[in-house]
């Protein structure tokens, strides 16, 4: 396995790129650190398969340097990287058996017969697929066929890492599940470098270390699934991790103050300190577990009219109106409910503020 190092790295699906819009990928600096498990998270079409594919070398970036450890692979084709990758959909040949299309990427290596054998058995315990060993592929479900797919990929033990490019999108809801705990117990095991590819975010929480999000072909922040909960870098980041996602309600600065629509909000000094001198929209953003809500009025208390209320098991979710500001809070199911005149307040340890989409911070 290996460090990959992107520097710099963007591309353009166009000739001759002018606008910064012109690029599916915009200067993209980072590290996969050897072993570790990562995801790719972001909407459709925000650059992840572009970067899969720049990262196993299927695609050259436009500009920027793709480092495997110290080696510069900026131009090799995917054959001299070392690379597996694993796709959306099976890729396997309908004739062999299941322990053939295991064993082709060991073969091809020219590997001895008993390490083959050795390790085709260790990946189909691992992958619930001893029993279809000597089936054919072709008579297999889309589930199963998926799951070859996914042993190809981890058959291997030399690679550098492996890439899987939302590699459940096809399997059963229920198995989606199972799968994802198996390539996690599978990463703990042997210590892969995995770089999966999704664009739903309990995937993508429940797999990875670290979570790299992007958004229009930007990273955006790198971090641990708690970091990117607790200390959205960006505004989307913010709005896409978690469910409901952040609340964010425009406003101005006026000394310690956050002015919004319809309330103010005292913010704590270091985050005005570092407010100086920045350009905005601001905005304030807090998570909807965060914001309190009252019954009565009180300090600090601003007056909400509650229009919805989801009931989400252990949590119910209100939906409530400040001024011309839609607000979502979360409360747990013992509490009682408010009436449709409430009063929320945003504890200062929680509120966090946004100039152009970014933390001031
Ligand atoms: N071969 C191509 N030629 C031209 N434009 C492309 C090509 N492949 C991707 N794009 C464009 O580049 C941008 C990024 O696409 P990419 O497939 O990397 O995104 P993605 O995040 O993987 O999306 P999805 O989740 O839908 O697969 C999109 O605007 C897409 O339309």
């Amino acid at each position: 396995m290996a460090r990959i190092t992107l520097q710099q790295v963007a591309h353009s699906y166009q000739r001759h790129p002018k606008d910064p819009s012109d690029y599916a990928l915009k200067n993209i600096d980072t590290v996969w650190e050897d072993g570790g498990a990562y995801a790719l998270l972001g909407p459709s079409g925000c650059g992840k398969t572009t970067m899969l594919n720049i990262i196993s070398g299927l695609l050259t970036p436009t500009r920027g340097r793709v480092l495997y450890d110290d080696r510069d692979v900026t131009e090799l084709p995917p054959e001299q990287r070392n690379i597996a990758q694993v796709f959306q959909f099976p890729v396997l040949y309908d004739t062999m058996s299941v322990f053939d299309n295991l064993a082709f990427p060991l073969r091809n290596r020219g590997l001895d017969p008993q390490t083959i054998h050795r390790r085709v058995q260790e990946v189909a315990e691992v992958l619930d697929l001893t029993a279809d060993l000597k089936k054919k592929a072709a008579g297999l479900s889309a589930d199963a066929k998926q799951k070859i797919s996914l042993g190809r990929g981890l058959v291997r033990e030399d690679v550098a890492a492996i890439l899987f490019d939302e590699p459940l999108t096809v399997i059963d809801p229920h198995l989606k599940w199972h799968l994802r705990r198996k390539l996690k117990e599978i990463h703990e095991k042997l210590q892969l470098t995995l770089i999966y590819v999704t664009h739903d975010q309990v995937e993508a929480l429940t797999f990875a270390d670290k979570v790299l999000v992007m958004y229009e072909g930007e990273m955006v922040q790198m971090g641990t699934p708690a970091e990117l909960f607790e200390e959205p870098r960006h505004k989307f980041v913010g709005y896409f991790i978690g469910s409901p996602g952040m609340n964010f309600i425009p406003c101005r600065l006026e000394g310690n103050r956050a002015v919004c629509d319809g309330a103010s909000v005292v913010l704590d000094e270091e985050t005005v300190r570092r407010a100086q001198g920045k350009e905005g929209p601001f905005e304030l953003g807090i998570r909807p577990m965060y914001l309190e809500v009252h019954d009565e009025p009180g300090d600090d208390r601003i007056p909400v009219q509650v229009r919805k209320v989801e009931d989400q098991g252990i949590f119910r979710i209100l939906t409530v109106q400040m001024a011309s500001s839609t607000l979502k809070v979360r409360i747990s199911e013992e509490r009682p409910l408010p009436g449709q005149e409430a009063w929320i307040r945003f504890p200062r340890r929680w509120i966090k503020l946004y100039a152009n989409g970014r933390l001031v911070a």
